[in-house]
Parts: structure tokens; sequence; C-alpha cells
């Protein structure tokens, strides 16, 4: 059927025009060219946010509350109530970011943080803004900026961080952030006079769990172990694997060399504890070389390559038990 045939042809124009003319109507709706930007920062997929400093008072787009999980009406434009939406480990650092901002110490405004949504969920935003107006003295009056969800930029950081410092079958740190942390406890210890300990944990006779039951039962073997490893410490401590059934643990500070003694001997005995796959129980055992700082070496190398060495004299010894470092071990 031909529009223009059934209805008269000024009718059938401005039905056909009213798309446009809705536009129209729209574009002078937003002739405040303050509602023009918000339009298009929200066409951006942004939440926009206007903040009107010395009431308090906020503006906060419907794109803003959408991406938190909330109606238009179902929350004020008032700072605190959103204030209150940004979890509590990233507050602290939030204020200082606006505060300096605001007092001039920084040039620009943007900090990313997590915020709560209505679900209690959590989301990363990057929150970024500007002063837009300022009272005769300086004094800022006014700031505009947008928050843009970053939550699937940070989650693959982290999951690229976890790759590059985490040991994926033992779910513990790798050899590059065990040596990160020993670097920041040595600087620690150094700087405070303290003592730490670096502990060497090899598994005994490894090679027959694979060659036996095969590598799959080794690494569920390598799993389980490791979890009682970090069982046995605190949660300050670090528990890492340096590869194959080689582990290492931190203990970054100690105040008596009686205690890392304790720690070991809790080890040896969680370690030799029958551990289940499937319907058997298998016994694996280990042995343990212990350097303290500062009697077993100055450095972070030292401290790793003289617990080693004292492993190696726990393995001669019989295996199954833990050796502190010793000068004579050199010869
Ligand atoms: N299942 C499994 N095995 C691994 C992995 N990485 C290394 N291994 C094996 O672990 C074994 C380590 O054996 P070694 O430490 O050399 O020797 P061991 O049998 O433990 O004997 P001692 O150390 O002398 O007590 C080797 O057979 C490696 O092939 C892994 O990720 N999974």
């Amino acid at each position: 059927m031909n529009f223009s045939q059934t209805l008269p042809l000024n009718i059938a124009l401005i039905i056909m025009l009213l798309p446009l003319i809705a536009v129209g109507f729209y574009y002078i709706k937003l002739r405040n060219s303050e509602e023009l930007w918000k339009f298009a920062l929200e066409g951006a997929g942004d939440g926009v946010w206007d903040w009107d400093i010395s009431n308090d008072k906020a503006y906060f787009s419907d794109r803003y509350k959408e991406m938190l999980g909330f109606n238009n009406e179902e929350v004020d434009n008032n700072i605190k109530e959103w204030n209150n939406r940004v979890h509590p480990d990233d507050a602290a650092s939030l204020d200082q970011a606006v505060s300096d901002y605001l007092s001039g110490k920084t040039e620009k405004y943007i900090h990313e943080h997590r915020v709560i949504c209505k679900d209690r969920s959590i989301k990363w935003v990057l929150s970024r803004g500007m002063i837009v107006k300022r009272d005769k003295h300086g004094k800022p009056l006014r700031m505009i900026g947008t928050h843009t969800d970053i939550t699937a930029r940070k989650l693959l950081e982290t999951r690229l961080e976890n790759l590059a410092h985490f040991d994926a079958l033992a779910n513990v740190p790798n050899r590059t952030l065990f040596n990160d942390r020993l670097k920041l406890a040595l600087s620690y210890a150094k700087r405070e006079k303290k003592m730490l300990a670096v502990m060497f944990i090899d598994l005994d006779l490894f090679k027959e769990i694979n060659d036996l039951y095969g590598h799959e039962t080794g690494d569920i073997v390598l799993k389980k172990v490791s979890r009682q490893l970090v069982s046995c410490v605190r949660e300050s401590d670090t528990v890492a694997r340096m590869g194959g059934d080689e582990f290492v643990i931190l203990l970054p500070i100690i105040d008596e060399i009686e205690d890392v003694k304790l720690v070991a001997s809790k080890i040896v005995e969680a370690v030799a504890q029958p551990i289940k796959v499937a319907k058997t129980h298998l016994h694996i055992t280990c042995s343990i070389g212990i350097a303290v700082y500062p009697q077993h070496g100055k450095d972070e190398k030292l401290l790793v390559i003289n617990a080693d060495m004292a492993m190696y004299q726990a393995k001669n010894s019989g295996k199954n038990q833990a050796k502190f470092f010793e000068e004579a071990m050199l010869n």
C-alpha cells in the first residue's frame, strides 16, 4: 500500500517527519550546553556526575546509577550517599586524590577505585573530573566529571598478574613473587634489626610417586602438600613453589630461632601425614633446610643458597627432617 495515496499529503509528511521533529524538540530541550555535554558523555557509555561543592549537592546521571544497578528514582542526588558506595579500602586514596586536586597540589583529578553495587557486587570505575567554577578568590565551587566502568580491564590485569606471579598448579606464589617478598622483608629486617628465616623444602623420593602412580597423581600430591604448607604458617608468611617438588617459605619476622624450629617440625609432621588420592593413601616426607638472617646470610641470594645447602644436608642425613645452615656445610 502506498502511504501517500491513503493519507492527505501534509499529514503523511508530518508522520514521516515525526522522528526528526522529536529529535528537534529534544535538542531545543538540550539547548543548554551543559545538558548537551552530559548527553554526549552518556552516549559514550560513561556515567556523569556534577558536584556543587559549596553545598555538597550532586547530580548523577541515569547511566551512572544504572552502572551500579539502581533505577533513577532509587537514589538521592547527594554526594554523601554516593561516597558511601566507595569500597572502604579505596575511600582514603579517593579522598586524597580529590583534596589534592581541589587544593591545587595535582593538576588533574583521575582515580581508579572500587564501588559497591546495589546487589553488593563490586565494580571498578575510572573517575575523572575537572573544576568548572571558582569564586573570585579561586576557591573551587563546582566540579564535573565521569565514571567509566573498567571492571573487565581490572579483572584481566589481575589474571595476568596472577599468571606472572603465581604457580598455577600449587596455587601459591612462584619464584619471582617470592624473591620480591624476600627483598622487601630483608630491607625491613635490616632497618629494624630483626631476624627472618628462609626454609627450602624438597619432597623426598617424589619421583617414585610419579613413577608408581602417574604424573597426575603426582600433581595432586603437590597441590595437597602446598595446602599443608600454607596451613602450617601464618598469613603474613609466604609459601612459594620454586618448581618441581621444591617449595620455599619466608618467615619475614621472627623473634627467636626456637620459633623457626617449631614451624619446621610442624611442617615435617604435617607433610608426613598420609595423603588420600582416590582410594589410596600415599606417604611422602620432606627435607627442610633453613637459613636465618643475619647469621646465615646477609642478602637474599645467599640466604636461599644456604637454605638449599642445608636442605641437601637434611637429605643426606636420612631425609624427613629439618636442618639449619652451618658454615661447616660449605666444606
Ligand atoms: N607430577 C609432577 N611431577 C613433577 C613436576 N615437576 C617436576 N616433577 C618431577 O618431580 C620429580 C623430582 O624428583 P627429585 O627431587 O629430583 O628427586 P626425588 O625423587 O624427590 O628424590 P630426592 O629429592 O632425592 O628425595 C622428578 O621426577 C620430576 O620429573 C610437576 O609439576 N608435576
